[in-house]
């Protein structure tokens, strides 16, 4: 049986944060200044305070400041939306990511639509999704945008292709589909309370699996050669695919570790830099 070809999103994302670190320090020759990107934590979530610390560590690899603003468990939505306003009123700021998930008693979309839409290099915000639906100019969210730049990287013209979504996340399914709906193809969103999930699975080109729940994904569910992108992140890095059977059937495959996630960094890091030359008015 032919094995399917990894994904190499170490790599895409090397290349994408080089380019980035290039035009960082362009950004910083011209005005004395890093670009800086504001990382607001609720909580002290384990896996939440390790993907900030990876995010900060590789901003600080490739140039970019970062800012950290920690924020206790009990913080009410409005004590979170007025710190996220200070942050998009703050010169000296060019980014906000507020990290997924917020406590339940928080009004995440409020929070999220706190981030001044010029600094939402993360692309979380309402105006954001607007225009990533609408192929207006904005950040795109960066776990999809990370995945069309290792669809791109791979030559996968998602045109005229069957997509099928698994998962309709605010930042992740919902902005996936339209993303690979703006590059014309067929999508297909599914959900928890989709019906025959493997059928609809088995007729898909293109599958992204954005569910959260480990292996879920079965290898016998797919269409042979078909491109499997895995964009979960659960305990002990594993993936929303079960990899073992994939790699069987599929004809491109990201890993878990190793995939999605280097890329979704390496595009929040893009995003950051390409806000910091925006809000000076200078171009890279
Ligand atoms: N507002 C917001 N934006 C996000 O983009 C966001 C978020 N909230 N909340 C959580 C998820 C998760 N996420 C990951 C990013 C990189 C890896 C990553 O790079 N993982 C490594 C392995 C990690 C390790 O080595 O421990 C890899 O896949 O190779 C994982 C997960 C971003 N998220």
């Amino acid at each position: 049986m032919s094995e399917a070809r990894p994904m190499n999103g170490i790599e895409v994302a090397r290349d994408i944060m080089e380019r980035a670190a290039e035009r960082a320090a362009q950004f910083e020759a011209r005005t004395g200044a890093k670009p800086c990107l504001a990382t607001v934590l609720v909580g002290d979530d384990p896996a939440s305070v390790t993907y900030v610390r990876m995010k900060r560590n590789r901003c600080a690899k490739y140039g970019i400041e970062s800012r950290h603003v920690p924020m206790p468990e009990t913080i009410t939505t409005e004590e979170l939306v007025s710190a996220i306003t200070e942050l998009s009123n703050d010169p000296s700021v060019h980014g906000i990511l507020l990290q997924h998930p917020v406590p339940h008693h928080i009004d995440e979309r409020a929070a999220f639509d706190a981030i001044a839409a010029t600094k939402d290099v993360d692309g979380v915000t309402s105006q954001s999704f607007a225009a990533m639906a609408f192929g207006r100019d904005g950040f795109a969210s960066c776990t999809p945008a990370g995945i069309m730049r290792l669809l791109d990287a791979y030559d996968v013209d998602p045109r005229g292709k069957h997509a099928v979504v698994i998962g309709r996340s605010a930042i992740l399914g919902k902005p996936m589909s339209m993303l690979l709906l703006a590059r014309d193809a067929t999508v297909t969103v599914c959900h928890s309370k989709t019906a025959d999930l493997p059928s609809l699975v088995r007729t898909a080109d293109i599958v992204v699996a954005a569910v959260g729940k480990p292996e879920f994904v079965r290898g016998e569910w797919l269409k042979p050669g078909a491109v499997v992108v895995d964009a979960g992140y659960n305990e002990g890095n594993v993936g929303d695919v079960a990899f073992g059977e994939a790699r069987t059937r599929a004809g491109l495959l990201t890993p878990v570790p190793g995939g999605v996630g280097p890329t979704t960094i390496a595009v929040l890091l893009e995003q950051t830099v390409t806000a910091a030359f925006r809000q000076q008015q200078i171009s890279a």
